[in-house]
């Protein structure tokens, strides 16, 4: 087998800078060498060079290379209905996300939904997905197809609901089981997808699908977990209604079984401290989606309060309450967000890098992904921005490698996205 020896400037972090200090690793001019899809040797690649003299050089030189991203909440349906500002969740759901929803029952337009929803994906140079799914099996069925076709890491399953979304979009606890298992026979494991198990939310799950969900859970271990959690206020006090014997949002899901090191709950806006303290003690990460956030009004994130209970806390997109697929503008967003908040985290390129890929590899428990050690995949996305442009000009005169990885969350887009690689397959590359 070949090598290829990389020649970039490159960053990452393999370490977690809320804990580490000088967690940020830069190379100049620094080579990666991978074989087979995985990164064998990492250094300057004048090093790298000389032990490596016959290795043919991809040089991207220019631009920089970064970890492949890993957004950990984002929705599948979603992809055509990005864009309804200005509605908080309960009527956003209702106005924007469920009518497209119900469209997915039909296979071959929920084929081409995840041909857009990929395209987005890797576009903004995303490799790993944990992908809230569709409500209909054939569409989950026909997303899976498609992402094993672009290479893609998906994490995803089929959503449940059982109440208070539209008819079309319920089932029944049997069922939910019933076409999970068979979902779950079918992909789990397969290739580079895993299977995830997903209530939409308590307020449209009974305790009949948590329990269904949780079986799923049992009989399966290593199959992944994801819903949401105090999101918005008014969910919030639905959620406690239709749950009086529990102690709060979490514990709805707590009380099933749901709650573990392969659990991901999405937003996490207004929690308790009881909550903090379980997921903590869990292990379970809350994804953090700041424009969906601000999109639907839905709150600041409260970043401090979860770092001082040891929640881990990883990035999500939210497509579509959030505004696109893009992680750097996510990590803006987080930065924005927490520069105006009262108590905010001042969050340096380093902690937006981190939340963008290694934080999400370890929320989905992928030690082989999100950052760029001897042993991990070669999944990575070269930013290389039009010449002309101001991403360029930044990039041609930064100081340091760290100015310009600032300089790329502050202004990049999918546009600067030239080429991405998932186990060291190319998935992307521009024209
Ligand atoms: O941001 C959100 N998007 C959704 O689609 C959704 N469903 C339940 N809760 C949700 N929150
Ligand atoms: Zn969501």
């Amino acid at each position: 087998m070949t090598a290829t020896l990389y020649r970039a400037t490159f960053l990452h972090t393999p370490e977690n800078p809320f804990t580490h200090a000088e967690a940020l690793h830069a190379e100049s001019d620094g080579g990666l060498l991978v074989e087979g899809g995985v990164i064998r040797a990492r250094g300057a690649f004048a090093d790298l060079r000389a032990a490596h003299p016959d290795a043919p050089v991809t040089d991207l030189r220019g631009g920089l290379l970064l970890p492949g991203f890993v957004d950990t909440h984002v929705h599948l349906p979603q992809v055509r209905v990005i864009g309804g500002l200005g509605l908080p969740l309960l009527d956003w759901l209702d106005q924007c996300a469920l009518p497209e929803e119900a469209r997915m029952a039909d296979v071959a337009y929920a084929r081409g939904v995840a041909r857009d929803f990929i395209g987005g994906l890797l576009g903004a140079g995303t490799t790993t997905a944990l992908v809230f799914g569709s409500h209909f099996a054939g569409a989950v069925d026909a997303f899976f197809e498609e992402a094993a076709q672009a290479g893609l890491r998906a994490v995803t399953g089929l959503v449940v609901s059982d109440r208070l979304l539209r008819d079309e979009l319920h089932t029944t606890p049997e069922r939910a089981y019933a076409e999970g298992k068979a979902l779950i026979e079918r992909w789990h494991e397969v290739g580079r997808a895993l299977y995830a198990v997903t209530p939409r939310f308590s307020l449209s799950a009974s305790e009949g699908i948590l329990d269904a969900c949780a079986a799923l859970m049992r009989e399966h271990p290593g199959v992944r977990f994801t819903s949401h959690i105090n999101e918005n206020t008014r969910e919030i006090e639905v959620v406690r209604e239709l749950f009086p014997g529990a102690r709060d949002y979490l514990d709805t899901y707590e009380r099933a079984g749901l709650i573990g090191r392969h659990s991901v709950l999405a937003h996490n806006v207004h929690p308790s401290d009881r909550e903090l303290g379980v997921m903590a003690a869990a292990r379970c990460t809350a994804a953090h989606c700041p424009c969906s956030n601000s999109a639907l009004g839905s709150g600041f994130f409260p970043l401090r309060r979860h770092l001082d209970a040891g929640v881990p806390v990883s990035l999500g997109s939210d497509v579509g309450g959030g505004t696109g697929f893009s992680l750097l503008k996510e990590g803006l967003q987080a930065h924005f967000m927490q520069n105006l908040m009262p108590g905010g985290v001042p969050l340096s390129p380093a902690h937006l890098l981190y939340l963008a890929t290694k934080a999400g590899a370890d929320a989905l428990d992928l030690p082989e992904v999100g950052a760029f050690e001897p042993g991990q995949q070669f999944d990575a996305v070269h930013l290389a921005p039009a010449p002309g442009t101001p991403l360029d000009a930044v990039f041609r005169h930064a100081a340091s490698p760290e100015r310009a990885l600032a300089a790329a969350f502050a202004t990049g887009t999918p546009g600067d996205v030239a080429r991405v690689w998932i186990g060291g397959e190319p998935a992307l590359t521009r024209a």
